[in-house]
């Protein structure tokens, strides 16, 4: 580490879909395979972008008719969207250009590093093993049954708390509403990224302290 060099955060926390990894060809793959099997209509990729953030059970709700929002029509269709997806979530997800420089950036600054997203738990770790590999996340969480998903608070704080750091110390990177929600009721400082499912002009509504449009454009911020 340059000795010059003081890392203004002590962590940062990201979230995975849409801002490390561009994963909504192969999430709109799984829910429409799933939707036209079952005989209800599919929604094209745009469509499925801004559907996607708050968990795959709202993605479900989300996608079908308000006929079908019933308990006893979404939990089955959400258990075969997760068993379509764990056949398809590596089809053709990949990081964000520019995400591995930063991530580097980041190891080399010493500072740790999270992620928190709405993605089934299994499937956050399994994205993070195999397409960040190179880089080791001191937390990785995803969507846990009985923990409230972004935008509450508590799974934030559950990774502040991990990371063993002050929730203020940590800049939060995220591409949504649910993001720069989720950073601002905990604290964190909501850096929002335009390169992913959400428009900037969401994003500052949604309380972002600052917009970037690329990865490298983040390395800066993180020197004091
Ligand atoms: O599965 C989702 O709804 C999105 O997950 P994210 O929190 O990583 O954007």
């Amino acid at each position: 580490m340059n000795q010059s060099v003081t890392p203004k955060f002590s962590a940062v926390v990201f979230d995975m879909d849409g801002t490390l990894l561009d994963t909504l060809a192969d999430i709109s793959h799984s829910l429409n395979s799933v939707l036209e099997e079952e005989g209800y209509p599919t929604h094209p990729v745009e469509v499925c972008r801004v559907m996607v953030g708050f968990g795959m059970r709202e993605l479900v709700r989300k996608a079908l008719p308000e006929s079908a929002h019933d308990d006893a029509i979404t939990e089955p269709l959400l258990k075969r969207m997760q068993a379509r997806y764990a056949e398809h979530w590596n089809d053709s997800s990949r990081p964000y250009d520019g995400i591995a420089e930063l991530l580097d950036a980041i190891d080399r600054l010493g500072l740790k590093k999270a992620i928190l997203s709405n993605k089934p738990d299994r499937f956050t770790r399994q994205c993070a093993e195999e397409l960040l590999a190179p880089w080791k996340f001191d937390v990785i969480m995803g969507f846990r049954e009985g923990i409230a998903p972004k935008p509450d608070p508590t799974g934030a704080l559950m990774v502040a708390e991990e990371l063993g750091v002050q929730p203020a110390t940590i800049l939060y990177v995220g591409d949504s509403g649910v993001d720069m929600k989720t950073a601002n009721s905990a604290g964190m400082y909501p850096l929002g990224v335009t390169w992913g499912y959400r428009p900037g002009d969401e994003l500052l509504a949604t309380g972002a302290a600052k917009l970037v449009s690329s990865p490298e454009a983040i390395i800066p911020l993180l020197m004091g």
